[in-house]
């Protein structure tokens, strides 16, 4: 039993892979390495260098390693780019999951994860969010995931097929052990974007939007720690394998934080001030997401431990510290 984690090599698969890892679980990856890097994955895990767009590849990795369940975390992710160009995520993250998800048909590779996301809920009317509250993504990224959720429901109508499309609330730390973390050149996430302000990478950090209606003026997110999320997965995999129907869920703690308010957190835990300007809204972007998880936490039994925002901006700083280290 193999588990194939496409996108591996990038900031939340390489967390995956190395849960995998420490788990005894054999594990294949395919990146295109566009936004990822083989040296965040542990040195015995086998990297395929290639696209989930090409069937035939994914078909051969699927029959060689005896992959039982795959984990895709493959696909572009920046908001405001689906937004320029829409285009690019509908074939990066529609097109190409469709093709990946016909091999694991035609290969009786019955087991799927799914990362989805909070952006197709687009602008929640109901605050924490659950997972039937009507589904209006306001990007064409978060419209380019509930289209791939769409073919894995029909897919598991009418083949022996179960999926877990997770939904992901903003991912933000690292690695507690140091081994990786978001390593992406000209990230815009903002946690990692105000750790690299803090360390002096950036000259300063941009606040979109600061009259959005919210107490402090600036949007407001569920932030939850990668290693959360990822124990989710696990979960997630062991409640398929062991029979379990394909269901949505979504990933989140059930509280949000402002924009104004992740930033006093990184300059508290830096220790460093760093400059901020006031800027218009960005495309795309929702006013306040957060996550009703109640199904996961009943479902999965899921049980987060590092529901503490100091304590994600302490790892993604202490990360960032290491890249800049590694990259110097
Ligand atoms: N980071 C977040 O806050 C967040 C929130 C919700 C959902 N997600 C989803 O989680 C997944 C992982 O996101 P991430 O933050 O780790 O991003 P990332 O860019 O670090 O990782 C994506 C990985 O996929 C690879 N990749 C991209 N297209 C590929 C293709 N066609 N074939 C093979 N490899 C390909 C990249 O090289 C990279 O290693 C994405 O699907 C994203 O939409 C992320
Ligand atoms: O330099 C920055 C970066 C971000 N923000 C704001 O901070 C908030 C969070 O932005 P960001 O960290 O870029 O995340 P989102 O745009 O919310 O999107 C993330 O979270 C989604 C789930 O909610 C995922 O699906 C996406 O992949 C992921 O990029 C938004 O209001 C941004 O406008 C700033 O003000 N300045």
């Amino acid at each position: 039993m193999t588990v194939l984690v496409t996108g591996g090599a990038g900031y939340i698969g390489s967390h995956m892979v190395w849960a995998l890892h420490d788990a005894g679980e054999a594990v294949v990856v395919i990146d295109n390495l566009s936004t990822g890097f083989d040296w965040a994955l542990p040195g015995d895990v086998p990297l395929v260098r290639g696209d989930i767009g090409d069937e035939a590849l994914v078909a051969r990795v699927l029959s060689e390693h005896g992959v039982d369940a795959v984990i895709h975390f493959a696909g572009s992710i920046i908001v405001p780019e689906s937004v320029a160009n829409p285009l690019k995520y509908y074939k990066n993250n529609t097109a190409n999951s469709r093709s990946l998800i016909a091999a694991c048909a035609a290969k009786g590779v019955d087991k799927f994860i799914f990362s989805s996301t909070a952006a197709v809920y687009g602008d929640p009317e109901i605050i924490p969010v659950p997972e039937d509250a009507p589904l209006k993504p306001v990007s064409p990224y978060g419209t380019s995931k509930l289209m791939t959720e769409m073919m894995l429901a029909d897919v598991a109508a009418a083949h022996d097929f179960r999926y877990t499309a997770l939904r992901y609330f903003n991912v933000a730390g690292a690695d507690p052990r140091g081994r990786t973390g978001q390593s992406t050149a000209g990230a815009t996430h903002l946690i990692k974007v105000a750790a690299e302000a803090a360390l002096g990478k950036r000259a300063h950090l941009s606040v979109y939007g600061t009259d959005y209606p919210t107490e402090d003026g600036t949007a407001i997110r569920d932030y939850i720690h990668v290693a959360d999320l990822v124990g989710a997965h696990a979960l997630a995999l062991e409640r398929l394998r062991q029979g379990g129907d394909s269901a949505v869920m979504n990933c989140g703690y059930g509280h949000g934080y402002s924009v104004f308010e992740v930033i006093e957190a990184v300059r508290k835990v830096s220790g460093r001030p760093f400059e901020t300007r006031m800027e218009a809204r960005r495309p795309g972007d929702s006013v306040r997401i957060v996550a009703d998880a109640s199904r996961l936490r009943a479902e999965l039994g899921w049980q987060p431990r590092h529901d503490d925002l100091t304590e994600i901006v302490t790892h993604a700083l202490a990360w960032e510290e290491k890249l800049a280290k590694r990259n110097s």
